[in-house]
């Protein structure tokens, strides 16, 4: 019997001459592995590589079952590794390498040297053109590249170049994606040193557009896909996946993306978005992040008749049936990456989304950004502009139109905040927020008809039946706007609130753009220049009156890479409440009175890994005070500490 290596290389040398299609699906995974490799010859033998164009080489795909065959790997067997969901052989041993028991199958992974042809098509490996001479020959790639040697940063200029001779932001996100598959290093260098314009495009807005048009752009699977299909599988999936120290997982099942809805498997752009700013905003290392979109079906009927939709055409599985897949989902994580992987949930509609982070909290290391992490980002914004409205937290009345995870999120860590500072409870603080939903003001005559996460601010109040009347009724200071709806902050709204306040804040957190309650333009305006105004989509400063005003962007990915990398730094087992308010002091600590003079609540997005650097040293921090780090001895200075972890997208040296 060969050694799996053995295999692994025949398998390379029949991909190799597979032609470039094959080789393109193969080579990420070829280089590490053998099983996958004749795995991926054999799929591709069933599958006649009619998919991936490729129908001439058919004879060639025959010899190499055939030798596949000699080898004594028929391909069924290498597709049968069927394992039985369970933990492998001894403790710590998941993968099943070293103590399996006879009767457990295992998956060979193995590692391999890439070289030719094979290191140019990995993306984690490839440099392109910036091969050194002495790289060139050392790993038979003469030949392969034409004579030219250019650096990184020449490299980054011609791909900034051609990003932006695109006109359509969805060409640019394309080419991007497209990068990201080609050369890993390039593209985090490049994203890296051109944060603020590159932003936009490989996260909100841009990423909304690119999940609508999902199935129309798809060209090479990102991530990890889970179906319905795979019940009583999923840790089998986890396994198929070609890194194994995962640290970070981002998860979406896709019915609420972003302020677009249900996009169903089509979501799945935004882990990948997301998990790509863990690396380039937090420093997390690119391998140690895994995607994952769940699909258990849509309630899309545009995406059900789609004929390039991509997730599977069923009406959305509830109850038992989905709660039995996200058990076995989170269970199989923790099988597969340990106690300490994170998962960070995303866009869950909020029907799951509050009594998942509920259900998770305590058995795993898991948060929901759209409610958590768009809170800390929200109150640090609040807090930053403090100085400018004058008084503290506890001085302001808050009303939020939209009452789903972000603005019951934010709510709640606001009434948190408020408590630790004063001598309220937080039941106190929460009196001083209201909530506008669809049906008008949530008030206690709605009590009983109330999702369980709005009747914490069902108060005593007379009805209103939209935002106006509301605001007119109880006079808000700070109006904060998570409804997913576009327009809704509109010029009798913003012209009411500054009728009798000063100096409101107005906070337009809708993700996309189109989905922003109002523009930052019309924010000033309508208020006449008085509001101090920050929104979740990107806006240009705006011009009012002679006086310029910088547009801080409330977004959660001011906080969410740095809660990683305090997790990950400290070995931290749980998240805390508390890690998000000392991720939010971290952050409203970076706004200075250069920041204040432009109404600034945010820091620009060029300093985002140094700032990042201390989130994640202020989370680590609240981690080893609250006995949830394993990481020991606890490192004197964490800002330090945590800035000599992150990942750097220069290129290494091959020996
Ligand atoms: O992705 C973003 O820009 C913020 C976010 O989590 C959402 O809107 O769901
Ligand atoms: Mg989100």
């Amino acid at each position: 019997m060969p050694s799996p290596r053995t295999v692994g290389s025949h398998a390379i040398l029949l991909l190799s001459r597979c032609g470039r299609q094959l080789g393109d699906v193969a080579s990420r995974r070829s280089l590490y592995s053998a099983a996958p490799i004749a795995d991926l010859a054999a799929q591709s033998l069933s599958a006649g590589f009619r998919d991936i164009g490729c129908s001439r080489r058919q004879r060639k795909l025959s010899a190499m079952d055939t030798q596949l065959r000699g080898l004594q790997i028929s391909t069924p067997d290498v597709l049968d590794l069927k394992n039985t969901p369970t933990v492998g052989g001894g403790v710590g041993d998941t993968f099943g390498e070293d103590a399996a028991t006879e009767d457990q199958t295992l998956t060979p992974w193995t590692r391999i040297v890439a070289s030719g042809s094979e290191l140019l098509r990995d993306p984690r490996y490839n440099k392109g053109l910036a091969f050194t001479e002495e790289e060139r020959d050392r790993h038979y790639l003469r030949g392969l590249l034409p004579p030219t040697i250019i650096s990184q940063e020449l490299q980054v200029e011609r791909v900034l170049q051609n990003v932006r001779s695109y006109k359509n932001p969805l060409e640019k996100y394309i080419a991007l994606m497209d990068l990201q598959e080609r050369n890993e290093r390039l593209f985090y260098k490049v994203l890296m040193e051109h944060v603020e314009e590159l932003l936009p495009i490989v996260y909100t807005p841009v990423v909304g557009e690119a999940c609508q048009k999902y199935g129309n752009i798809f060209r090479r699977p990102h991530g990890l896909y889970i179906s319905l299909k795979d019940r009583g599988n999923v840790l089998d999936l986890l396994k198929n996946w070609p890194e194994k120290n995962v640290e970070v997982i981002v998860v979406t099942d896709g019915e609420r993306i972003l302020g677009l809805g249900d996009l169903g498997l089509h979501g799945m752009g935004i882990p990948v978005g997301k998990l790509a700013l863990y690396t380039a905003l937090g420093g997390i290392r690119p391998s140690s992040t895994l995607p994952i979109a769940i699909d258990v079906g849509t309630n899309n009927e545009t995406l059900l008749k789609d004929p390039f939709y991509i997730g599977l055409r069923q009406k959305r599985a509830t109850g038992k049936e989905y709660d039995a897949l996200l058990d076995e989902f989170m269970n199989a994580c923790k099988q597969a990456y340990g106690e300490k992987v994170l998962v960070q949930f995303e866009d869950f509609a909020n029907h799951n989304a509050f009594r998942l982070l509920q259900k998770y909290a305590t058995t795993h290391l898991v948060f929901n950004d759209d409610i958590q992490g768009t809170a800390a980002v929200a109150l640090a914004g609040l807090v930053a502009a403090l100085p400018i409205t004058g008084g503290t937290l506890a001085d302001h009345k808050f009303l939020f139109l939209g009452a789903g995870e972000a603005g019951t999120g934010i709510a709640e860590i606001i009434a948190l905040e408020v408590s630790k500072q004063g001598k309220t409870s937080v039941e106190e603080a929460r009196k001083a927020i209201s909530l506008v939903d669809s049906k008008g003001l949530v008030t206690k005559s709605r009590y009983e008809s109330l999702q369980e996460h709005k009747r914490p601010y069902a108060h005593d109040l007379p009805p209103a039946q939209d935002l106006l009347s509301a605001v007119k009724a109880l006079k808000p200071t700070v109006l904060i706007g998570t409804s997913g709806k576009g327009g809704t902050f509109t010029r009798e709204v913003l012209e009411e609130i500054s009728s009798y306040q000063d100096k409101p804040i107005i906070m337009a957190l809708s993700n996309p753009t189109s989905q922003s309650e109002c523009t930052a333009e019309e924010a000033y305006k309508y208020t006449k220049g008085k509001c101090v105004f920050a929104s979740g989509s990107p806006f240009g400063p705006v011009t009012y009156e002679g006086k310029t005003y910088v547009v801080g962007q409330s977004n959660n990915c001011y906080i969410f890479p740095g809660i990683g990398l305090g997790c990950i730094i400290s070995g931290a087992i749980r998240v805390h409440d508390d890690m998000f308010l000392a991720a939010a002091e971290a952050l409203a600590k970076q706004i200075n009175e250069d920041h204040l003079a432009k109404n600034q609540l945010y820091p620009a997005f060029s300093e985002i890994r140094e700032i990042s650097a201390h989130i994640g040293a202020a989370v680590a921090a609240k981690a080893y005070e609250l006995g949830l780090a394993t990481r020991l001895p606890q490192p004197k200075d964490l800002f330090a500490y945590a800035k000599s972890c992150m990942y750097s997208p220069n290129y290494r040296k091959y020996r």
